[in-house]
């Protein structure tokens, strides 16, 4: 049962429209059991609830890393379900990812690691040498100096630190002009103060390009800072979708369990 529900605009078409998403690895074992989430805000929507309730299954069936085994993800007009080969390619890289290990290519420089978000609006062949436009690359420049990293942009990925990284991982999926962010728990590594940054990084590139954000987080109290609406799962279902105001700790029972660890 879904305990409250987020206003919706219905003249307001929305970034991204789930219905009835199922998931199983193997035959008969659902891990996503009917998801229904429309997004028709920008800004961050956290996403909340215990290890091993499908947080990172939804978000990689938005992408498409894995294939959704039931119901449709309407995103740009399309099913992205359905979409195979050249279509899927289109419809991805208007998703922007953003990795809990950074998934940066550690031997690249750090400029380079922005610029790979480019290479899905590329030829195979300029992608495969890497032939980056003089306008690409004033764009990686601009994106480095917004998440305060120009003065790294020659050093190899592997020799900054974690919340650098994640920096460089945001700026490459901001880097594709995505219309809507995905982040799988992007401050689980990280320091609080560090994760803090992070979460007002995603927040600042969805309002300033009006896109949302959708953030798989552990951390509630974080959720709560930053997002406008947090979608709570539990058990592979949504069980509370709404302002995280909202959120009281009968709705934390019902996600998470028990309530020996709320204090
Ligand atoms: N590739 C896979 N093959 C089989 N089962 C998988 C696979 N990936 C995930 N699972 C299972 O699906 C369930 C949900 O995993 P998922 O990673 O989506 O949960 P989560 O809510 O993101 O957890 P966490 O917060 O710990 O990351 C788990 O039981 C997990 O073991």
């Amino acid at each position: 049962m879904i305990m409250t529900s987020a206003q919706v605009n219905i003249e307001t078409a929305p970034f991204l429209e789930i219905k009835g998403l199922e998931k199983a690895y193997t035959p008969g074992n659902l891990i996503l059991k009917g998801i229904d989430i429309s997004i028709v805000e920008s800004g961050i929507v956290a996403i909340i609830g215990p290890s091993g309730t499908g947080k990172s299954t939804l978000l990689r069936c938005i992408n498409r890393l894995i294939d959704p085994t039931a119901g449709q993800i309407i995103f740009d007009n399309m099913d992205l379900c359905k979409a195979r080969g050249q279509q899927l390619r289109k419809l991805r890289r208007q998703v922007g990812m953003v990795f809990q290990e950074y998934n940066l290519v550690e031997r690249l420089t750090v400029i380079e690691n922005v610029l790979t978000g480019r290479l899905g609006y590329m030829s195979s062949l300029a992608a495969w040498r890497r032939k980056f436009s003089q306008q690409d690359i004033n764009t990686a420049f601009e994106l480095l100096d917004a998440v305060g990293l120009t003065e790294h942009a020659k050093k190899r990925a592997d020799s900054l630190s974690g919340g650098q990284r994640q920096r460089v991982g945001i700026a490459r999926a901001v880097m594709q002009n995505p219309r809507i962010l995905l982040a799988d728990e992007p401050t689980s590594s990280l320091d609080p103060k560090t994760a803090v940054e992070i979460m007002e990084l995603l927040e600042r590139f969805a309002q300033q390009k009006n896109i949302p954000a959708l953030v798989n987080i552990h951390d509630v109290s974080l959720a709560s800072r930053f997002a406008k609406r947090i979608i709570g799962m539990s058990d592979g279902k949504i069980v509370y979708d709404g302002s995280p105001d909202g959120i009281t700790d009968d709705h934390l029972k019902q996600i998470y369990g028990g309530e020996s660890w709320l204090v």
